[in-house]
C-alpha cells in the first residue's frame, strides 16, 4: 500500500450531506469513482451490486417523489417535514443510490453478497474522498421505505445499501473518537481451547 494510501485512510472523514455543495465529480472523476466502487471482493464474481446516480434536475425530481411517499407513508408529516423531502437529495450535487443485489440460489451465501455490497459503499467513500470531495453514507428512512424501493424499481432479491452523497466539503469536520485497539482485537492463543 502507497503511503498516500496508509495516510488517507488513517485521516478520511465522512462529511455531512448538508454540508456539501458544487462542485460534484465530472465525468471523468464520476467514472473513477464508479470503476473503483465495482472493484471490490466478490466471491464468484456474482457482482451483486449497482449503481442508480441522481444529478442535476433528477435530484428535484425524485425529491417531489419523496415527498409524496412520506404523505402516503406517513400522513401526520408536517409540511416543513414534506419540504425538507423534497429537498433530501439536492444536499449534494452527486447522490448515487449503492442497490445490494443477491442472487439466489447461489452456492454464495447471502451475507457474503451483501458484504460485497457494503464493501461497493465504501470504496465509493474511499475513492471520492480520495479526489478530495466531501462524502457521506447514509441509509435515513429511504433506504427501508417500500414506496421508495417501487420508485428506484428495486427487485425483490434487492435492497438499498446506501445513498452515498458527493460533493464539495463546506468545511473540514471534527476528529470523532475510534474504538481502541485493545478493546475490538485479541490474539487467539492455543492454550484457550
Ligand atoms: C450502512 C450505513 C448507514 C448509515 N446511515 C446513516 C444515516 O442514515 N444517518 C447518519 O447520520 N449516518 C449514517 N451512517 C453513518 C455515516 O456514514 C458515517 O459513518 C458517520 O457519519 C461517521 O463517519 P466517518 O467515521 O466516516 O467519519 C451510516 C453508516 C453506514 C455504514
Amino acid at each position: 500500500m502507497s503511503k498516500p494510501t496508509i495516510e488517507h485512510l488513517l485521516t478520511r472523514r465522512s462529511v455531512s450531506a448538508n454540508a456539501l455543495g458544487e462542485p460534484g465529480p465530472d465525468s471523468a472523476q464520476l467514472d473513477q469513482i464508479l470503476t473503483a466502487a465495482a472493484r471490490v471482493p466478490d466471491h464468484k464474481k456474482l457482482a451483486p451490486w449497482r449503481f442508480i446516480l441522481f444529478q442535476g434536475d433528477a435530484r428535484e425530481a425524485f425529491g417531489g417523489a419523496l415527498a409524496e411517499i412520506c404523505r402516503a407513508e406517513e400522513p401526520a408529516s408536517s409540511a416543513v417535514r414534506l419540504e425538507m423531502e423534497a429537498k433530501r437529495f439536492l444536499r449534494a450535487p452527486l447522490v448515487i443510490a449503492v442497490v445490494s443485489r443477491v442472487t439466489s440460489p447461489s452456492p454464495v451465501p447471502e451475507w457474503e453478497q451483501v458484504l460485497s455490497a457494503g464493501a461497493a459503499c465504501q470504496n465509493l467513500v474511499v475513492a471520492a474522498s480520495a479526489l478530495g470531495f466531501g462524502v457521506n453514507w447514509v441509509t435515513e428512512w429511504c433506504a427501508y421505505s417500500a414506496g421508495v424501493r417501487q420508485a428506484l424499481g428495486l427487485e425483490e432479491n434487492e435492497k438499498v445499501a446506501g445513498f452515498v452523497y458527493i460533493g464539495t466539503a463546506e468545511g473540514k469536520p471534527d476528529e470523532r473518537p475510534r474504538p481502541a485497539l485493545d478493546e475490538i482485537v485479541s490474539v487467539w492463543l492455543p492454550d484457550r481451547c
